[in-house]
């Protein structure tokens, strides 16, 4: 016999799933008398996601059980865990990772995935030197992919950043970085910058809570995964300003980024915009044109960027930055993605085949029985931990028996 997942909310459907792990793997106390808890394995490990509730909703804890040698492993967990729900199911995909799916859930919040074996996790062993999972919220479709905008200091990022965002307020929203610099006249802490202690960020950076950091001019600078995280659930494209080093650190990331290197008509120019916003020192200034030159150079030839913009007329180069983000003759209103609506039921069975996901719910509703069936594709996901797993496709088939000619992309 088979521990057997009987579906979130235990309807009492019993589902055949090669992920069902066999009697005898899982120590006393996981068997199939136990409830609360679902497993997936992966590789030589068992994936033990739940095991407690508070009366109405099952935690989100997770253990591991290794096969090979008989031992509970405590990893180090990275990453949002996800808040619980009534019941979720767990399923294998692509031999790196699970999927969570939470029943009774908004769409966006029901689809989750804990990281086992991916490139970020094997990284984040590495530094870490323990046993490392990490979860990612997924997202369905390919959503706007960020947009990282780079370019020396006082080429007009923020400038051209301010103008996007006034026009498209809806639309875009900026990654709110952290750093140790001192606030300049009218930022405001949590707007322009979260401003924080060097030890404190030093701190955060060691516990995996940013995307990327780099010393700037002399200060700490760096994206958390919290402020893109933000962005992407507003259901915004998100704007990162981040220098050349930042931007390198983010291609080298899981996060699926568009990539614009800004540079100036003339190091001249560049100089006579810095003095001109009065906001350094003149040590500071040198120091930030010093850096300038080599930003520029690794910006121009390093094939880092998809795209570099010339800021010499500001409104051309504005005009020219909407034209690569395809919002020419758009308006914020005409941008807005649709609004996709619907919830897995608590009750539901699922199965894992050819990397196409089915979610079987059965529901009664007002004595009439209804079927109804959900499909996942993840054959095309992209991105993942430290940030979210983008390219689900989720399909609705409202007829059971009609089959999939009733087939609808939500
Ligand atoms: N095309 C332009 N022509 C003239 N001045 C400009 C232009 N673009 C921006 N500026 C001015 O140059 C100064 C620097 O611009 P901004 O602060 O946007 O630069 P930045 O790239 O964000 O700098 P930093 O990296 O230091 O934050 C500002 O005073 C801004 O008004
Ligand atoms: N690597 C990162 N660079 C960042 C980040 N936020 C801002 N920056 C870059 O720093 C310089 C200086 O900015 P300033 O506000 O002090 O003038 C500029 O090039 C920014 O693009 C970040 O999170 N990471």
């Amino acid at each position: 016999m088979s521990v057997k997942r009987k579906g979130c909310g235990d309807v009492g459907q019993e589902t055949d799933n090669l992920f069902d792990v066999p009697d005898g793997l899982l120590p006393a106390g996981y068997d199939s008398e136990s409830n609360g808890y679902q497993t997936a394995i992966v590789n030589d490990k068992i994936y033990v996601v739940g095991g407690s509730s508070d009366g109405e909703k099952l935690s989100m804890d997770v253990k591991i059980f290794d096969k090979s040698t008989g031992k509970w492993l405590i990893p180090t967990i990275l990453g949002t865990k996800p808040v619980p729900s009534k019941g979720h199911s767990a399923v294998p995909v692509n031999n790196d990772r699970i999927l969570i799916l939470k029943g009774d859930c908004s769409a966006a919040d029901c689809f989750w995935f804990l990281e086992v074996d991916t490139p970020y996790v094997r990284e984040q062993e590495k530094l870490l030197g323990t046993d490392v999972i990490a979860w990612s919220k997924g997202v369905a479709g390919d959503g706007s992919k960020p947009v990282v905008i780079s370019g020396p200091s006082g080429v007009g990022k923020g400038t051209l950043i301010a103008k996007l965002m006034k026009e498209f307020p809806t639309t875009f929203g900026f990654s709110v970085s952290h750093t140790t610099r001192a606030p300049r006249n009218k930022e405001i802490n949590g707007v322009h910058y979260h401003f924080t202690e060097r030890s404190i960020m030093e701190k955060e950076i060691r516990e995996g809570k940013f995307l990327e950091s780099a010393l700037v001019h002399g200060n700490l600078y760096g994206t958390s995964i919290e402020a893109v995280e933000t962005v992407t659930d507003a259901g915004k494209r998100c704007i990162l300003d981040i220098d050349v080093q930042g931007a390198r650190s983010v291609r080298s990331s899981s996060l699926d980024a568009s990539f614009i290197f800004i540079c100036p008509p003339s190091f001249e120019e560049l100089e006579k915009r810095l003095r001109a916003r009065g906001t350094e020192t003149e040590e500071q200034i040198q120091k930030r044109l010093r850096n300038a030159r080599a930003e520029f150079d690794e910006g121009k030839s390093s094939g880092l960027f998809d795209h570099i913009l010339v800021n010499d007329d500001l409104e051309t180069c504005y005009q020219n930055l909407k034209k690569l983000l395809a919002l020419n003759d758009r308006t914020d209103a005409n941008c807005q993605p649709t609004v996709k609506s619907f919830k897995i039921p608590v009750s539901h069975s699922i199965s894992n085949k050819d990397r196409k996901i089915l979610i079987h719910s059965g529901t009664s509703e007002l004595g009439k029985e209804s079927t109804s069936l959900f499909l996942l594709d993840v054959s095309s996901l992209k991105g993942g931990a430290p940030g979210r797993t983008r390219g689900l496709g989720i399909y609705a088939i409202n007829s059971y028996a009609e089959g999939l000619d009733d087939i609808k992309l939500l």
